[in-house]
């Protein structure tokens, strides 16, 4: 009988991959080629969409020949990818418009500051799921065709066409300029900040957000199912899938079920848990992504906890500080010392992702002293990919009201026994690893088999998962708290580093403005409230998240505590006997205000250079800003915060 296969290509950050698989979920074949890292300026990262092309075009009949197969014993063709990274292309000629734009890339920070300010910023997570960051794809399409001459028409003529790695490469397999086909799944749609994540279509409202034009955007289509035919490279070979890695990797490690969770150890780290068919809002500092969508079914939720940089840090120790030569020998190094001698690398190179989103924090190396030696700083890259899990695991944890109690890994960075044994040591909780560590491919190849029926469903799949490693906590516990609060302070030394030149400085950046504005603000809102007739509901939700976004911000960025207000607020909006608990939550808000005004702002004004008070007022208000896209003024997280910030 002739063997049939399933084929995959997973399009990460540093390479592609095309592999084959049986019925059976093994792993018949991989062909692999990396591509360059273009990094132009401080924050910016690209890369070439045609080298990437023509990577494809060479692994995808290297995998085949290795395989000894042919086209017509491929079921169907799964492609998962680096999600998030724009394309621009010409629908005429094929050639992209200058290099990809890569999801670590940091360029658009200053824009995204702008855009924060405008009606309609306080929408965008609520339609979209996602907050404004630079991780996203919009920005970049916006920042391009803003800067690029002559861009903007083009596109608005329909002769741009946007994508993302998906995107281009379904395009150039089923024709190119002859016919391409253009769509994108919902997975990655979901990434872009430009589709509507309850309609899974592009949303009217985020596209006039992000002045995108609605032409240049490919079609929405499920997860699994027949996009078109292969006409190059292999002609013939059924698109059956294609979803964002991460994504896929949910699907490979079969995460099916509301609650099972994962989390890739690859460049950046993710851990996404499957929340079901309802789409779940974080407070905690959480992603709202699409899981999955299989056909005609209705699509599955994630939460997603991202973390920019993990074995990335590992890639800049050996290639940028050159202390290593190979990605493993981190671990030999690490080694060589018993603990970390009291350093933390914080590595905000992209700002920091889940759950602090501070797109101007940048990395720290904390705790130096003359004892520390390179085998201090390996063990320090690893415990940061342990830290970043702990403080995205904590988050998920208070978003969905359970404790994660076991954790499903995978990719590159899982070979890594020291890390994985950390990783359960700063949880808690026993870390697995399945058979096939190329979940990111055996996720986007079960979703093509299960499109043509190449497997039956989703039960024969989770029949594949075999447990291969697993580690169990040893940590002692005073320990992991003791070391747990050393990463938080590392963590907060990198909020704020991006300070603007002096032509970028927004007015009212500066510190002192930034915690007067928010005083006046209160004041308005009080006053408003003593008006009976006014919409006394809508202005105490209002001022309740101004309240805590304030202090949450005070606390977290300066280190100061705030006058404690959580019982006075929480009366309030409890609505029972309103005007007194209004008139004492008034009593506490004027005294904060005449204290603050008093006392720090005006030594701050005395002591602190301008250049200091702007760096700080723009990562107050960022916080500030963060907090109110997380809803924190709902009674839950009053409550919650109450008790840890003793407000
Ligand atoms: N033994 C190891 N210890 C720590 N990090 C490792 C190890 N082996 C590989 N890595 C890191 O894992 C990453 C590669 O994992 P992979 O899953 O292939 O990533 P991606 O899919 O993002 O390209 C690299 O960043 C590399 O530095
Ligand atoms: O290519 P990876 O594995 O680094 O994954 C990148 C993510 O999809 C970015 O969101």
């Amino acid at each position: 009988m002739v063997q049939r296969y399933v084929m995959s290509i997973d399009q990460g950050t540093t390479s592609t991959r095309c592999i084959l698989f049986d019925a059976r979920g093994r792993l018949v074949s991989v062909a692999q080629r990396e591509h360059q890292q273009h990094f132009p300026r401080p924050g910016w990262v690209e890369h070439d969409a045609t080298e990437i092309w023509r990577n494809v075009a060479r692994i995808v009949p290297q995998a085949l020949a290795d395989a000894g197969a042919t086209a017509d014993q491929v079921v169907g063709l799964g492609i998962a990818n680096q999600r998030e990274t724009t394309v621009l292309w010409d629908r005429h000629t094929g050639h992209p418009v200058g290099r990809a734009i890569v999801w670590q890339d940091t360029r658009t920070d200053a824009m995204l500051e702008q855009l924060a300010r405008e009606p309609g910023a306080a929408r965008v997570r609520q339609l979209c799921g996602l907050p404004l960051a630079t991780y996203f794809s919009a920005p970049r399409v916006r920042w391009l065709l803003e800067r690029t001459p002559g861009l903007r028409e083009r596109a608005e003529r329909g002769d741009i066409l946007f994508g993302t790695l998906e995107s281009w490469l379904i395009w150039n397999l089923t024709g190119g300029a002859e016919g391409g086909v253009h769509v994108t799944d919902v997975t990655n749609a979901s990434r872009t900040m430009l589709m509507n994540l309850r309609t899974l279509s592009w949303d009217d409202e985020l596209l006039d957000f992000f002045d995108v034009p609605r032409r240049m955007l490919p079609e929405i289509r499920s997860s699994t199912e027949v996009y078109g035919k292969t006409s190059r490279v292999v002609p013939g070979i059924r698109i059956a899938a294609a979803l964002g890695d991460q994504q896929a990797a949910l699907f490979g490690q079969t995460c099916f079920a509301p609650g099972e969770a994962k989390c890739t150890y690859g460049t950046g780290s993710f851990l996404l848990l499957n929340t079901g068919q309802t789409p779940v809002l974080s407070t905690h500092g959480m992603l709202t992504t699409v899981g999955f969508k299989i056909g005609e079914e209705p699509a599955v939720y994630a939460l997603e906890g991202s973390i920019a940089v993990t074995g990335s840090l590992v890639q800049w120790f050996r290639d940028g500080l050159e202390l290593i030569g190979s990605a493993p020998e981190i671990e030999t190094l690490a080694r060589t010392v018993d603990d970390n001698g009291g350093c933390y690398i914080v590595p905000a190179f992209s700002g920091l992702f889940a759950p602090h989103w501070h797109s101007e924090a940048r990395g720290v190396i904390a705790g130096l002293t003359s004892y520390i030696t390179k085998g201090h700083l390996a063990r320090a890259v690893l415990e940061a990919t342990g830290w970043q899990t702990r403080e995205v695991v904590d988050a998920m944890n208070a978003d969905s009201g359970l404790a994660l109690s076991s954790l499903r890994v995978d990719g590159g960075m899982t070979a890594d026994n020291l890390l994985m044994q950390f990783v359960a040591d700063v949880l808690d909780v026993p870390v697995v690893r399945p058979m096939v560590a190329e979940t990111v491919s055996l996720g986007a190849a079960y979703a093509a088999g299960l499109a043509v029926g190449y497997w039956p469903d989703l039960e024969g799949l989770r029949r594949n998962w075999h447990r291969a490693g697993q580690w169990l906590p040893a940590m002692d516990p005073a320990r992991r708290d003791s070391e747990y609060a050393h990463w938080r302070q590392a963590v907060e030394l990198t909020f704020g580093w991006m300070r603007p030149g002096p032509a970028a400085v927004a007015p009212g950046s500066d510190l002192v403005d930034v915690l007067l504005a928010d005083h006046h603000r209160f004041e308005q809102l009080l006053r408003e409230l003593r008006n009976t007739a006014a919409d006394r509901p809508a202005l105490v939700a209002e001022l309740a998240a101004e309240l805590v976004a304030h202090a949450t911000a005070t606390d977290r960025i300066l280190g100061a505590d705030g006058e404690p207000f959580a019982d006075e607020l929480l009366a309030v909006l409890d609505g029972d006997d309103f005007e007194k608990a209004l008139l004492r939550l008034e009593t506490v808000v004027d005294r904060h205000v005449r204290a603050e005004e008093r006392g720090p702002l005006n030594e701050l004004r005395a002591t602190m250079s301008t250049s200091d008070r702007t760096g700080l007022g723009r990562a107050f208000a960022a916080e500030r800003r963060r907090q109110l896209d997380l809803r924190c003024g709902e009674p839950g997280h009053i409550r919650e915060l109450g008790a840890r910030l003793k407000l």
